[in-house]
């Protein structure tokens, strides 16, 4: 299964593989189709295509071991949980160019299966990847039967697929990364439910407004959610203060108090999910900056969450230090 991928890095990091799997596991992908499915119609002006949540019909040996290859593959920590959609597109049908950044709570790794037998290129169908929405196409992927097509989710991992003439079939494979589940989103949902800034305290009110009106607002935006994240995990002014001035940039939280220094650099990182995306890079640099410290039992829940300790997957990131290629 998935074996000898080509690992490429540009536009982002992905790998392709030829002949994906085996005889009786195409079998089980082709009958993914042969069945009415219930499918969900996406007729969206950019993305026309139709989806069925198809989980439940992999078999459990298969599901066991395409995690564990991807586990491998990646080098990520990848959790217990898969999500598998079959995707048809019909002609005049087309994916238009987008990136799938991963929100709070989103996969972070996808393999994309294609099955079409008699693939012509005059059928179109054909996955593209970009380095930016207006860019040139910087590698493409024909949809011929048993080629897979595996990437990493990011704000800028560009991709979109060409008008179809023929009927197209894909099977999409979603990984989760331990560092952005689904249990993560709603544990941060429900950190911010009824958000008001009129909570904080009232020390923060000049240095807020000073901020405001120098820097962008989305940057005071994400420093105020930081502050809430801190006052409702109970730090006192001094300390939402610190991590608001931490979170805009404008003064960086020393390290010399371990409590207040990982209390800020969290609720940075749970403020920066909230309004924006999952970044590896950027969590692999909170990672390094929270390593062998106690977990105070305040901040336990949610650095948990954000940083798991590590058991079972020890493993590095392959895929996004890899440079050979
Ligand atoms: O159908 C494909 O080749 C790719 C579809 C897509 O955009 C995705 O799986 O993220
Ligand atoms: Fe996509």
């Amino acid at each position: 299964m998935l074996l000898q991928p080509d690992h490429h890095i540009h536009p982002f990091p992905f790998f392709a593989v030829d002949a994906a799997f085996a005889e009786e596991q195409c079998t089980v992908l082709d009958s993914l189709f042969s069945q009415d499915n219930a499918w969900q119609h996406r007729d969206g002006a950019f993305y026309r295509c139709s989806l069925s949540d198809v989980t439940a019909r992999i078999p459990a040996t298969f599901q066991r071991e395409i995690l564990a290859r991807m586990r491998d593959i990646t080098g990520l920590p990848l959790v217990e949980r898969l999500l598998v959609t079959a995707q048809r597109m019909l002609p005049g049908q087309v994916i238009g160019i987008h990136s799938d950044r991963p929100l709070l709570g989103y996969e972070l790794a996808r393999l994309v299966v294609q099955l079409n037998k008699d693939w012509q290129a005059e059928h179109g169908g054909v996955l593209e990847l970009f380095a930016s929405p207006e860019g040139e196409v910087m590698f493409s992927v024909n949809p011929e039967y048993n080629k897979a097509f595996g990437f990493l989710l990011h704000a800028e991992s560009y991709h979109g697929v060409t008008e179809v003439t023929a009927p197209r079939q894909t099977v999409v494979f979603n990984f989760w990364h331990e560092a952005n589940t689904p249990e993560l989103d709603a544990h941060i949902q429900a950190l911010f439910a009824k958000l008001h800034f009129s909570e904080l305290p009232a020390a923060l009110d000049p240095i807020a407004s000073d901020a405001e009106a120098t820097l962008p607002e989305e940057v005071t935006f994400r420093a105020g959610t930081a502050a809430i994240a801190l006052h409702r995990w109970g730090y006192d002014a001094a300390t939402v203060v610190t991590g608001y001035q931490h979170s805009t940039g404008i003064v960086r939280c020393d390290s010399s108090n371990a409590e207040t220094y990982a209390a800020v650099l969290l609720a940075d990182w749970v403020a920066y999910l909230y309004r924006d995306s999952f970044d590896l890079v950027r969590w692999e640099i909170l990672r390094g900056e929270l390593e062998g410290m106690e977990r105070f039992p305040r901040l336990m829940p949610t650095w948990q969450l954000c940083v798991p300790e590590r058991g079972q997957f020890d493993v590095q990131s392959r895929l996004i230090h890899n440079t050979d290629s």
